[in-house]
């Protein structure tokens, strides 16, 4: 157990003398991992060839070339997001800069910029009332600019889960993401956009995870079945890892945390990975009966099932085996998130801590329902979810572990 998840950290970011020169995690797509390998290695990639198609396969079989370009090209996203962090102005001398046109015409005392940003708290709040109580102790900008993020989030969502969903065409997402690109640019469509096209003025925000996003609604489109834990890796990163990526330059980083940019994207990453593969696993019945299976299907099938008995939805004990190994993985990666959660800036580490305590409950609460996630809903009790927030209050006055520990 603790070899695995070792294994399995240290296929996620890694301390600074190393970010150029990642070690390889050949995951086996089970639940853990077989082995490190450095570049030049089997399995491992040539630091000066990027060419993933042309590793030395590893005893995880083919599918493990496939984690290592998914990983890859996840890390690669976060290197650049970290760099623009540190390249870019801090968001206090950003804020000195004059903003654009069309934000100060929004920015009317009636109406304007305060009604959009008044909306998108009340979506948030809609939603996400939890996460929505934690923002409300960060500084009033950084607390609207995470609204808006949010809602931008949710829109994207909704055009592929929403009401009108079975109308929504890969055209439908172009139009999408080229108002994104407007929106980026200064041309916000309308008042919700609007919100974000001032955020992105004010925060060190970059478009990338944004498109990733559409990206991922993309694919689900056009996906239902997922072959290996590569390509589900890959999923949530799309439509929850990019929610971390995108977050991190709004929430910033403690003024004194030793931690690396890198690192915390890193936490950020794993945080809404976490949080997808657990929403996945709360939602197999659900997802079933919209004939989709968001598990690997070589871990289904390794596991001697089909996707008829997630049809039929019955627990047996190949099942409870099945997800055992599944909510431990779903629960690395939590483990992963929260050394980053620390490095946070203080205001900003108690909605964090809310959510990952919260959302990791949902995986106790499939246990506690024997692993029937067919036909039961795995919940959080009201109880449960009070409790929580006095003890991510209690955690976000940590100090950073950066700074505990001497390591970044
Ligand atoms: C850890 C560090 C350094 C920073 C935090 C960065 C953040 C905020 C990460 C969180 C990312 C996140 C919230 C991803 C979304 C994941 C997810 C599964 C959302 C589910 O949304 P809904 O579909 O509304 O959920 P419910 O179905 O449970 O209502």
């Amino acid at each position: 157990d603790g070899a695995a998840r070792d294994g399995f950290q240290c296929s996620r970011l890694l301390p600074k003398k190393k970010q150029q020169r990642p070690r390889w995690v050949l995951c086996s797509l089970k639940y853990g991992c077989l082995g490190v390998g450095e570049p030049g290695e089997a399995g491992g990639r040539s630091a000066a060839s990027p060419v993933y198609s042309s590793l030395t396969v590893s005893p995880g079989g083919d599918a493990a070339v496939a984690v290592v370009s998914s990983e890859q090209k996840v890390y690669d996203v976060v290197v650049k997001q970290a760099a623009l962090l540190k390249r870019q102005l801090r968001p206090s001398q950003q804020q000195q800069q004059a903003p654009p046109a069309v934000a100060r015409e929004l920015d009317a005392p009636r109406g304007g910029l305060g009604e959009a940003y008044a909306r998108c708290g009340e979506i948030c709040e809609e939603y996400a009332k939890t996460f929505y109580l934690g923002t409300l102790l960060m500084t009033e900008e950084r607390r609207r600019a995470i609204w808006a993020i949010y809602v931008w989030c949710r829109r994207t969502d909704e055009l592929v889960d929403g009401p009108n969903a079975s109308h929504i065409t890969p055209q439908a997402l172009d139009r999408w993401e080229r108002r994104l690109e407007d929106l980026f640019a200064g041309r916000p469509y309308d008042m919700l956009d609007a919100a974000l096209s001032d955020t992105i003025t004010k925060f060190p925000i970059d478009i990338q995870p944004f498109k990733d996003m559409i990206d991922g609604m993309r694919t689900d489109l056009k996906k239902a079945r997922y072959k290996n834990f590569d390509e589900l890796y890959m999923y949530c990163y799309y439509v929850a890892g990019t929610v971390g990526l995108m977050s991190v330059p709004v929430m910033g980083i403690a003024p004194d945390s030793k931690a690396t940019a890198e690192s915390v994207y890193g936490a950020a990453l794993a945080l809404g990975l976490a949080n997808q593969l657990t929403n996945i696993l709360r939602d197999v019945g659900e997802d079933a009966r919209r004939g989709r299976i968001y598990l690997p299907q070589d871990e289904l099938a390794e596991a001697g099932l089909s996707d008829e008995d997630i049809f039929k939805g019955v627990v047996t004990d190949k099942w409870r085996k099945f997800m055992k190994r599944q909510i431990k993985r779903a629960r690395m990666f939590f483990e992963e998130a929260e050394r980053g959660v620390t490095e946070l800036r203080k205001e900003s580490r108690w909605p964090v801590w809310a959510s990952l305590l919260l959302y990791r409950q949902i995986l106790d609460e499939i246990e506690a329902n024997d692993y029937n996630n067919f036909t039961k809903r795995a919940y959080v009790g009201k109880a449960k979810k009070v409790l929580a927030l006095p003890v991510a209050y209690g955690r976000s006055l940590l100090l950073p572990y950066s700074l505990r520990n001497n390591q970044t």
